[in-house]
C-alpha cells in the first residue's frame, strides 16, 4: 500500500490540475483507458474537426445559389480518419508519456488501471496489466468522466453496434446507417455521415429533435434535419437482429404501427452515464444521487473532507468547459483549501455542431414560463441582416430572452451559421451583468459582420434604458 499526498481518478479535465504548484506533493495519477479522456480521444476534438470536414464536404451541394456550380466527387474517409486521428493520437501518446516518464514528473506515479474504493480514502487499482495495487492518500479527485448508456433493446449486444467511442474509426463508411437517439451525439454525427453521402435515418423517441433547447429551435432545427435525412419521430426501437447477408434489422413500434429498417451500422446515441459506479464511491463516504452522480458542493467537494469531483462525473452539464471550469476551482482549492472558491454554474452555455449550428445560454422561454419569470422576448432572422444576405441563409434566427425590469438578458438561442461563435457577447453581458439595452447601443457593431444578428435581436427587445 503507497500512500499519497494527492490521487486524482481520470486524466480528462482531472489530468489539468497537477501541475509545477503540486511539485512538492507526492502524486498517483490513475487511468483505466487512453490518456486525455473524452474530450481529446473520443468527444469535442474528433468530431469538431469530422464536422469541418463534413461542413466542407456539404459546399457543393449550397453553392448553385450563389451561381457557383460545384461537384463532390469523393469523400476518401480512411483519409480523412487518418489525418484526423493521426492529428489526436500522438497528442495522448505524449501526454501519456509526459505523465510516465518527464522528470517534470518524478512526483507523480501514473497507476494504468481500475480504481474502485475499498475503503475510507482507500483505493484499489485493478492494473490494465492484471497487476493490483492499493493506493491511499490524504486527498482525492474523482474526476472519471462518463460513457454512453446502451438502451435494453432486444437483441442489440448480440446484433453489435457502434457508440461515440467507436464509430469515429470505421473501416469503411456505411452506405446507410442508423442514428438511435436525438441529441447532441445524433445531431451531431447525423451531419457528418450525410454530408459523406451516406443514407443516414436518425431515430428518435421524441416529437422533435433536440428537446432540451428552446421549443423554437428545436422545430426548426427537426424542420430543416428533415430535408437532409430520413427523420423518424415518435419511433420506439424496440428489437435489432443481425441478418444473414450481415446488414442489421430494426424493429420499431410507431404510433400507426410497426415498421422494420434495414441499415448496415447503428450508431447507439442516447445520453452519457457518469462513472461514479465504477469508483464505488459509497466505500470512502462519498454519495451519489439518483442520476448517479457523485455529489458535491459549491467548493467542488463531496461530503468526505479533500476528496473533491468535477466534470461529467458529477455535473448535470456534461460538457469540456464546464470540466474545465470545475478542475481550475478544485486545483485551486486543493493549493489554498484557506481561501477557497466557488464554482460559477450561472451561465453555462452550450454549442450543438450540426448543420446548422445551434448555441444557447439561460432559460428556454419553456422554463422563464414554468419559473413565473417576467420575460420580454425577440427573434431576428440571419436573413434579415446584410451578412445573412451574402450567405443566402433563410432559415437561421436569433432569440433572446430578457427581464423588463432589470434590463438583463435570461436567455440567448440561436440556429444558424457560427452560431457557437456569435452567442459568445451575450454570454460575456449575462456574466457581466450588462444590460441588454446598454450593450446594444453602447458600443460599436462591426458593419457588415455577423454579429449584426445580436446587435438587431437587442434593439429589437422591448426594453428601456437602466443606467
Ligand atoms: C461525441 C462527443 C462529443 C462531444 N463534444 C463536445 C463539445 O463539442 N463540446 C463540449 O463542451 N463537450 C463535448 N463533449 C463532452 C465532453 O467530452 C465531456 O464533457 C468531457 O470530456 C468530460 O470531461 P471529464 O474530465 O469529466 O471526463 P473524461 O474526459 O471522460 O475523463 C474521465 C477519464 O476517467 C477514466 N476513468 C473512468 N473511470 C475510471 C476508474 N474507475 N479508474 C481510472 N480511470 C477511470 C476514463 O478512462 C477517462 O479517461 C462531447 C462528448 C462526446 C461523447
Ligand atoms: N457539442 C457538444 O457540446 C456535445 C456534443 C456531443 C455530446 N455532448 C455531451 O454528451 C452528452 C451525451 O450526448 P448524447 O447525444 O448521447 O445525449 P443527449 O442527452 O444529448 O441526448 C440523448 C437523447 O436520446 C434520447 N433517447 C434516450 N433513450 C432513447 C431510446 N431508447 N431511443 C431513442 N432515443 C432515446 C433522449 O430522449 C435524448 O433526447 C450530451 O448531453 C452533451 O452534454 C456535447
Amino acid at each position: 500500500m503507497t500512500h499519497y499526498d494527492l490521487v486524482v481518478i481520470g486524466t480528462g479535465s482531472g489530468n489539468s490540475i497537477v501541475n509545477h504548484r503540486f511539485a512538492d506533493w507526492k502524486v498517483a495519477i490513475v487511468e483505466r483507458g487512453t490518456f486525455g479522456g473524452t474530450c481529446l480521444n473520443k468527444g469535442c476534438i474528433p468530431t469538431k474537426m469530422f464536422v469541418h470536414t463534413a461542413d466542407v464536404a456539404a459546399t457543393p451541394a449550397g453553392s448553385a445559389r450563389y451561381g457557383v456550380d460545384e461537384e463532390l466527387t469523393g469523400v476518401r474517409w480512411a483519409d480523412v480518419r487518418d489525418r484526423i486521428f493521426g492529428r489526436i493520437d500522438p497528442i495522448s501518446a505524449a501526454g501519456s508519456e509526459y505523465r510516465h516518464h518527464n522528470p517534470e514528473n518524478a512526483n507523480v506515479t501514473v497507476y494504468d488501471g481500475t480504481g474502485r474504493f475499498t475503503g475510507v480514502k482507500e483505493l484499489t487499482v485493478e492494473g490494465n496489466d492484471g497487476a493490483t495495487s492499493v493506493v491511499t492518500g490524504d486527498r482525492f479527485v474523482l474526476a472519471a468522466g462518463s460513457r454512453p448508456v446502451i438502451p435494453p433493446i432486444m437483441g442489440l449486444e448480440e446484433t453489435g453496434f457502434h457508440t461515440s467511442d467507436t464509430i469515429m474509426r470505421l473501416d469503411e463508411l456505411p452506405r446507410r446507417l442508423a442514428i438511435l437517439g436525438s441529441g447532441f451525439v445524433a445531431a451531431e454525427f447525423a451531419h457528418v455521415f450525410s454530408s459523406f453521402g451516406v443514407e443516414v435515418t436518425l431515430i428518435a423517441r421524441s416529437k422533435t429533435l433536440l428537446r432540451g433547447e428552446d421549443a423554437e429551435i428545436a422545430e426548426h432545427f427537426t424542420e430543416i434535419a428533415r430535408g437532409k435525412y430520413d427523420v423518424r419521430l415518435q419511433h420506439e426501437t424496440v428489437r435489432a437482429t443481425r441478418r444473414p447477408d450481415g446488414a442489421i434489422e430494426l424493429m420499431m413500434l410507431h404510433p400507426e404501427g410497426k415498421q422494420l429498417l434495414v441499415v448496415d451500422e447503428l450508431l447507439v446515441a442516447v445520453g452519457r452515464t457518469p462513472n461514479a459506479d465504477l469508483l464505488n464511491p459509497q466505500a470512502t463516504g462519498v454519495e451519489v444521487d439518483r442520476e448517479g452522480r457523485v455529489v458535491v458542493d459549491e467548493y467542488q467537494q463531496t461530503a468526505v473532507d479533500g476528496i473533491y469531483a468535477l466534470g461529467d462525473l458529477t455535473s448535470p452539464h456534461q460538457l469540456k468547459h464546464v470540466a474545465n471550469h470545475e478542475a481550475r476551482v478544485v486545483k485551486h482549492n486543493l493549493i489554498e483549501p484557506e481561501n477557497r472558491i466557488k464554482s460559477d454554474h450561472r451561465f453555462v452555455p452550450h454549442a450543438v455542431f450540426s448543420s446548422p449550428q445551434i448555441a444557447a445560454v439561460g432559460l428556454t422561454e419553456a422554463e422563464a414560463q414554468e419559473q413565473g419569470i417576467d420575460y420580454v422576448v425577440s427573434r431576428q432572422k440571419y436573413a434579415d441582416i446584410a451578412y445573412g444576405w451574402a450567405m443566402e441563409d433563410t432559415t437561421g434566427f436569433a432569440k433572446l430572452l430578457a427581464d423588463p425590469n432589470t434590463g438583463q438578458l435570461l436567455g440567448a438561442h440561436i440556429l444558424g451559421p457560427q452560431a457557437s461563435t456569435v452567442i459568445q457577447p451575450l454570454i460575456q453581458a449575462m456574466s457581466f451583468g450588462l444590460g441588454a439595452y446598454e450593450m446594444a447601443r453602447n458600443q460599436y457593431w462591426i458593419h457588415p459582420a455577423m454579429p449584426e444578428l445580436i446587435e438587431n435581436a437587442l434593439l429589437a427587445l422591448p426594453l428601456t434604458p437602466k443606467s
